[in-house]
């Protein structure tokens, strides 16, 4: 119910809170539910970005935690993530399609969770604000998981906040650019 993914995607925003604030990233949430069946659903994993050391992501590090409660490599997740497990991945940001530091984008990541068994993994995804156009514009995540037929929804009735702590470390002319705008990367910020 919406209710329920309401109360999930308050949790991620508590996870963000514990997420070191840093001008070159967003401050994010993720919980990874198993929906299941008729028992209610559970807890799987969760993340803030940079949880795990080096420049990890919110997403990047439920799902990183989640291979390895299940012993398998991030690429056999899959084969844990059976289909009767109903997996939803919640997360304050949407995924990112792109990273400026060229790592693997969480949205490749969580479609890689359907790999071995196309009916398992990753059933469907979450988020609670659009990316803003800090770093990279256009982000093309939606249309990514529809195309690997993952669904995904976004309820924006915690956007205002999400956003505030997203951007919890940048400073004030890090305002958002409008799509097309090139992205100046101060040298000094080079990661
Ligand atoms: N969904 C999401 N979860 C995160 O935990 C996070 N930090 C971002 N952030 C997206 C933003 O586009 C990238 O942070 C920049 O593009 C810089 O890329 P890196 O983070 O250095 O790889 N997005
Ligand atoms: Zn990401």
């Amino acid at each position: 119910s919406k209710q329920t993914s309401l109360s999930y995607l308050r949790q991620t925003i508590d996870l963000a809170k514990q997420s070191p604030p840093k001008p070159t990233n967003f401050r994010v949430g993720c919980v990874i539910v198993a929906h299941g069946g008729t028992n209610p659903s559970q807890v799987l994993s969760t993340g803030y970005t940079l949880e795990l050391e080096g420049n990890t992501h919110a997403e990047q590090c439920a799902l990183t935690k989640l291979a390895s409660k299940h012993s398998v490599s991030k690429d056999d997740l899959g084969s844990q993530l059976l289909p009767d497990l109903n997996t939803v991945l919640y997360t304050s940001l949407e995924p990112c399609g792109k990273r400026l530091s060229g790592n693997l984008p969480c949205v490749q990541r969580i479609i890689n969770t359907r790999k071995h068994n196309p009916e398992g993994g990753v059933r469907k995804v979450v988020f609670g604000a659009k990316e803003p156009g800090t770093f990279v514009q256009d982000s093309q995540s939606c249309k990514l998981l529809t195309e690997a037929g993952i669904g995904w929804e976004y309820l924006p009735d915690f956007e205002e906040e999400i956003l505030s702590v997203a951007m919890e470390g940048h400073t004030k002319d890090d305002k958002p650019k409008q799509s097309g705008e090139e992205v100046k990367q101060d040298e000094g910020q080079q990661t």
